[in-house]
This record gives C-alpha cells, sequence and structure tokens, in this order.
C-alpha cells in the first residue's frame, strides 16, 4: 500500500474538557497517514495526480483554527470524515498527541478509518 504522510504537524488550538481549557490554545501534534497510489504521480512526474501534502496541511490547519472540541477524539473523527470526503482517500490513520496534557507522559489518540 502507497502512503502519502504528514508526520509531527504542530497546531495550536482550543481543545479540552475543562472550562479553563475552553479559552487557550494548546500544542497539538498531529501524525497523518493517507492511502493514496503513488505510481501514476510518479510515472507522469505530475503534482495534480498526486495528493499534495501541502494543500491537506493547509486544510488541517484551517479546520483546527475554525472549530473547537472537548476531547481529541471528536477532533480526530471529524477531521477524518472531512479529509477522507474532500481528498477521496480510502483509508487514513490519525495520531493526535496532546504534549501538555500530562507532565509525567506522551498521551493522545489514534484511529484509522476507512479501507485498507
Ligand atoms: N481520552 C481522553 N482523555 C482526556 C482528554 C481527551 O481529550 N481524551 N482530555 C482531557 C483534558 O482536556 C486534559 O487534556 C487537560 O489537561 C483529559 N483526558
Amino acid at each position: 500500500m502507497d502512503v502519502v504522510f504528514i508526520h509531527n504537524l504542530e497546531v495550536k488550538t482550543k481543545i479540552g474538557v475543562f472550562d479553563w481549557e475552553h479559552d487557550i490554545e494548546q500544542k497539538l501534534i498531529f501524525d497523518i497517514d493517507m492511502k493514496w497510489s503513488n505510481k501514476i504521480p510518479a510515472e507522469n512526474d505530475d503534482i495534480s495526480k498526486a495528493l499534495d501534502y501541502s494543500t491537506v496541511t493547509d486544510f488541517i490547519l484551517f479546520f483546527c483554527r475554525s472549530r473547537q472540541f472537548e476531547l481529541i477524539e471528536t477532533l480526530a473523527e471529524e477531521l477524518a470524515n472531512r479529509l477522507m470526503a474532500k481528498f477521496l482517500l480510502p483509508w487514513i490513520k490519525i495520531k493526535i498527541t496532546k504534549p501538555g496534557a500530562i507532565s509525567q507522559a506522551h498521551v493522545g489518540v489514534l484511529i484509522e478509518r476507512g479501507t485498507k
């Protein structure tokens, strides 16, 4: 399976279940893998046939700035739905890490949607 990935994407957004989190921005780190056939873009050396990771990144940044959730689970689910619909992705894996949440650990969620 071919993949286009965006790893270690840092985004500042309003996220969290507690009242004190509702008005501040916190850092999240996204690791995203998207199934995409890279053979045809490679054969044609043509960005229009590729899954453009710059365009996808811009969409993620826009989405995170325009929406607010309590759970990172909800953010992951909504983002997966939106990315699959907009870019016609058959499969996506999204990992979101919330580095400031617990000082002693890395915590977050990982979801996989679609058909591998
Ligand atoms: N599974 C989850 N657990 C927790 C979340 C979450 O989004 N998913 N969020 C919080 C708080 O917002 C926390 O990050 C504040 O530091 C707690 N647990």
